[in-house]
């Protein structure tokens, strides 16, 4: 039996490559003996790129979670080597750096991460060494953007319940921009994946992620990603890939839900949605607003206007009172979703 189980981890984890093997070895439901099986592979393989560094950070995180003590000397042997090279590639420097500060909240166990700590504060990439990871952003960077969001000569309150306030947004896109996104978005919409229970009709929205090539070159999603991260006071590498959603008819909708990450791996890579600047891109006439019920705030979409607020509070905890949904609308509504996230390199995942 035991062997079988062995055979099928295997056989799950010959195909993967580094990351995503590594985002498999963080989900929670990962048993002790695929935790094993995975960062043995990892362990094993020949080097392939910088970023294998991250992998192996994120494998450690995995078996120490797993209370696998041993695997971490196997790791730490062959990160130790790669370091140098990691933090070589700036982008990389960033992403290790963010990771070893979500590791820190494991810190007994890291002999390992004190070692990326090093490595990335000898190139200024890391600032400090105890976010404790718990889906939270980093403070200081949450309360930043915040104060940010709130400042920006582009913003301008709609609404507020104590001290969370959604805004009105100007600026973040113009007509030329949008018609490039919309053609970038031309045969790329699927059905929107529900959020929570797939079957209770959560949202009936489409989904079109600008992760391809082309949209990679653009100039236009470029200057978008760039404003929207810079209303919470954050470089353009904090907004993920654009996501454009669109709903049509017959009522299509998307029910309250929060945009933060569940997903340790994804908050562990790139950190927190600590913001979402969602752009309309056409007037709708009827329904489709986005509403707030925690403020009582309904938005109606408007042409090239935009909506922006914090999911993440000052201390960096994700805010409830962010809660937002899309209202029923038999027209056609467009709208482009700019998550920016805590750490700089989401642009890449
Ligand atoms: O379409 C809207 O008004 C809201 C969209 C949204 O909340 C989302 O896509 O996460
Ligand atoms: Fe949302």
């Amino acid at each position: 039996m035991r062997w079988l189980t062995l055979l099928a981890t295997a056989a799950a984890l010959a195909p993967k490559d580094d990351k995503s093997l590594a985002l498999w070895l963080l989900e929670p439901s990962r048993t002790i003996d695929e935790v094993r099986a995975g960062t043995e592979t990892l362990a094993a393989r020949p080097p392939t790129q910088p970023c294998d560094a991250l992998a192996l950070c994120m494998a450690s995180w995995a078996a120490s979670q797993k209370q696998q003590g041993d695997l971490l000397p196997k790791l730490a042997a062959k990160l130790a080597p790669r370091l140098s090279e990691a933090v070589d590639s700036p982008r990389c420097a960033e992403v290790l750096s963010n990771t070893a500060r979500a590791f820190a909240v494991d810190a007994g166990n890291f002999a390992v991460v004190s070692r990326s700590f090093a490595a990335a504060r000898e190139v200024g990439a890391c600032a400090d060494d105890a976010a404790p990871f718990r889906g939270a952003a980093p403070a200081d960077v949450a309360e930043a953007c915040l104060r940010s969001l709130d400042a920006h000569a582009a913003t301008e309150r709609l609404g507020a319940l104590d001290d969370f306030a959604v805004y009105s947004a100007s600026g973040v896109i113009d007509r030329a921009d949008a018609d490039e996104l919309l053609r970038l978005a031309e045969d790329q919409w699927t059905a929107s994946a529900a959020a929570g229970d797939a079957t209770n009709n959560y949202r009936t929205s489409e989904t079109a992620s600008l992760r391809d090539d082309a949209s990679r070159a653009s100039k236009a999603v470029d200057r978008v990603a760039a404003r929207a991260a810079a209303l919470f006071g954050l470089p353009r590498s904090c907004c993920e890939t654009l996501q454009l959603v669109r709903y049509a008819s017959p009522a299509a909708f998307y029910k309250p839900h929060l945009d933060c990450l569940e997903e340790a791996g994804q908050v562990l890579l790139g950190g927190q949605r600590v913001g979402t600047v969602l752009v309309y891109l056409n007037d709708v006439e009827d329904g489709g607003a986005t509403r707030f019920p925690a403020l009582g705030l309904e938005v109606a979409p408007r042409e090239l206007q935009a909506v922006a607020w914090a999911n993440v509070r000052a201390d960096g905890v994700p805010d409830v009172r962010a809660r937002h949904e899309a209202l029923p609308t038999a027209a056609t509504k467009v709208a482009v979703n700019c998550w920016v996230r805590a750490f700089p390199g989401a642009d890449a995942l």
